[in-house]
């Protein structure tokens, strides 16, 4: 549906030369909900704003719907345009009019006809659930209801694509969740395809079907979110999946394993969807000769399965550890040794 092929962009100004895009390529599918996480700079927005054309490749092509972007006249980008809704993180509001006004706006640009624009403002208010908010003075509302508001105004033109620029950024922690469900229930129920970008990778794990990481204008990384926070190949990435799924031992529990006399190592496993109900450590306990102590665990629901971490310390001989790994292969657990 969206797909951008080797784009680069570099701005050139006073303060010198920044390469914000370096042959970024991206294929997003129809009714996927794709994330893209980076640090600050690394060049989310400026591929974002390739998608409606706010920015232009200096290189590459854009193509939305098998239509290539970066060719085409004027008159027939606004009716792409139409198609694609943008969300920002400082909503973008004109302040001093009503709820109403807002929504309506995009439809006013368009010359929708009055009853037509009633129409649909009236439906885009009942899907964001401010119905009762349509004459309310923008300042008056809350951060999440601006939100609510800004999306309404992005669904007006009935797009097939929205993009989300941070959308949550400036939201409290329950604001934040109450604006990603109506972002997903967006998705599921009208069938809109979601770019977003974010620096939050709780973000991603809550929403999100696919993920690209970027650093330094180039995407790092990309897949399904169950195979970036299953096996993240590259460190910005495991630094990011360690945001929300943190698989560090804790600096007081090392101090204890030191002190420990015994012959043991320390297991990171990891347990996705099915491998997640079987009995693996009861099973572990089992084996002669070995003791099984569960040092931390940590459950994360992802793309409606969930994906486990246990840190575990097998306490045994070396015939009776070798059993336990073998053991923990066999049911395809993936597991490391980690060194403490
Ligand atoms: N219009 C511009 N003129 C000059 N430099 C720009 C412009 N837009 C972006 N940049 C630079 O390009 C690089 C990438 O910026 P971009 O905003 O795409 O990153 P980002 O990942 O979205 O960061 P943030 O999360 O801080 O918004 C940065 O170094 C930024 O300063």
């Amino acid at each position: 549906m969206i797909s951008i092929k080797n784009a680069s962009k570099t701005f050139r100004g006073k303060a010198g030369t920044v390469e914000a895009l370096k042959d970024v390529d991206l294929e997003v599918e129809a009714g996927e909900i794709y994330g893209i996480i980076g640090f600050s700079g690394a060049g989310k927005s400026t591929l974002l704003r390739l998608v409606n054309q706010l920015e232009t490749p200096d290189s590459g092509t854009i193509s939305v719907d098998g239509q290539d972007l970066t060719d085409l006249p004027s008159a027939a980008l606004r009716v792409v345009r139409r198609n694609i809704g943008m969300v920002f993180q400082q909503f973008n509001l004109l302040e001093r009019k009503s709820v109403f006004h807002n929504v309506a706006m995009p439809l006013i640009l368009a010359g929708t006809p009055k009853a037509a624009i009633r129409e649909r403002v009236e439906e885009v208010l009942r899907i964001v659930e401010l119905e009762d908010k349509r004459n309310t003075y923008v300042s008056q509302l809350s951060g999440g209801q601006k939100q609510r508001v800004g999306i309404a105004r992005s669904l007006a033109t009935e797009p097939k694509i929205l993009l989300c620029d941070e959308a949550t950024s400036a939201l409290d922690p329950k604001t934040t969740e109450s604006i990603l469900a109506l972002l997903k229930r967006i998705n599921e129920e009208m069938g809109v395809t979601i770019l977003l970008i974010t620096h939050q990778m709780h973000v991603i794990q809550r929403i999100c079907t696919k993920v690209a990481v970027m650093e330094e204008g180039r995407i790092v990384e990309h897949g399904s979110v169950l195979e970036v926070f299953d096996s993240p190949r590259e460190q910005i990435t495991q630094e990011f999946v360690r945001t929300v799924l943190n698989d560090r031992i804790p600096a007081t529990l090392i101090g204890q394993l030191h002190t420990d006399a015994r012959h043991y190592c320390v297991e990171r496993m990891r347990f996705v969807g099915e491998t997640a109900r079987k009995p693996v450590l009861a099973t572990l306990a089992k084996i002669p000769d070995l003791e099984v102590n569960v040092l931390g665990a940590k459950v994360e629901e992802l793309q409606d399965t969930v994906l486990c971490l246990y840190l575990v310390q097998l306490i045994g001989d070396q015939a009776a550890i070798d059993s336990a790994e073998r053991y923990i292969d066999s049911e395809g657990v993936r597991r490391e040794r980690v060194s403490v």
